[in-house]
């Protein structure tokens, strides 16, 4: 039994490294955003900035898709989106279901990313009862016990998880039993689920902290900076223990007296 991040190997049946397909999505963004301002074509190295990645790995990347630009010109951008889409698998719509319509929950569905990328709502789920029939994003909230059926009338084979983290290992077997093999967990546990089943987690304190170990990173380098700059004042300290260092003959390792003491 495999747990956590996606269960794939790293490069996908028809041929595509999966991180490559990682970043497919960030090129989709960029030409959409192209594509509203409809812009016709792009260059690898305004579509790589745009997207934030390096043009010669975009141009890689492409290369998979069978998609190589024109020289001068560049890419095509609607053909473009449709191609990625079309390997995205975004051309069909996605019914999801989320388990969990607490803060989180309630905020996704009120996402209208979703919908214009091809994921349907087709239920939000909560084992709190008071909350059924409530309407959520114009959608009334459903009962957890009706989960199983909900997922079979419509089809679901996708489902988000924003349940507390003690309640989300439960939650996922159920969803998978029902039949869903695609997982998006918000909840802060690694979850178990069978080979075939992919599960990706969003964590929002990881990437904090992650930007919190580069701050303190970048503190130390900052506090590095300013302990040199004091190095010229420092020259005064030089010419003030040159003369006791003269008086006593003491030299430093090249022949001079150390202005700084290493700390
Ligand atoms: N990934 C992130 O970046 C991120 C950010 C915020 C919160 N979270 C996590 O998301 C989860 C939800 O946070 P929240 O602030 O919305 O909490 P919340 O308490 O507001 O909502 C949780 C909801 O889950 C429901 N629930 C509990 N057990 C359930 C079950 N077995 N089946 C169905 N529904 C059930 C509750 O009734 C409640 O409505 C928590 O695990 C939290 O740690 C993650």
């Amino acid at each position: 039994m495999a747990t956590g991040r996606t269960h794939r190997p790293a490069t996908r049946s028809r041929g595509i490294p999966e991180a490559t397909v990682a970043r497919l999505p960030l090129y989709l963004r960029a030409l959409t955003a192209l594509s509203e301002r409809s812009v016709p074509t792009v260059s690898s190295e305004e579509l790589a900035a745009a997207a934030g990645v390096n043009s010669a790995k975009l141009r890689k990347d492409f290369s998979y898709l069978g998609s190589y630009g024109t020289r001068g010109v560049g890419y095509d951008v609607e053909y473009l989106v449709y191609q990625i889409s079309r390997e995205l698998g975004l051309t069909q719509d996605w019914p999801i279901v989320m388990v969990g319509i607490g803060n989180l929950g309630a905020a996704l569905a009120n996402y209208g990313g979703f919908a214009s990328r091809g994921f349907r709502v087709a239920a939000l789920l909560d084992a709190d009862a008071s909350m059924v029939g409530r309407p959520v994003a114009g959608i009334p909230v459903q009962h957890i016990d009706d989960l199983e059926k909900i997922i079979d009338d419509n089809g679901v084979s996708i489902g988000v998880i924003a349940t507390p983290a003690g309640a989300a290992q439960q939650v996922c077997d159920r969803l998978v039993a029902a039949g869903v093999t695609s997982i998006l967990n918000f909840a802060p546990t690694v979850l178990s689920v069978p080979d075939g089943v992919d599960v990706r987690k969003v964590d929002l304190s990881i990437e904090l902290q992650i930007l919190a170990f580069h701050e303190q990173r970048k503190a130390g380098e900052d506090a590095v900076i300013a302990d040199a700059a004091v190095l010229p004042t420092a020259a005064a300290v030089e010419r003030e223990t040159a003369a006791p260092a003269a008086r006593t003959g003491r030299k430093g390792p090249d022949g001079d007296v150390p202005a700084v003491m290493p700390a």
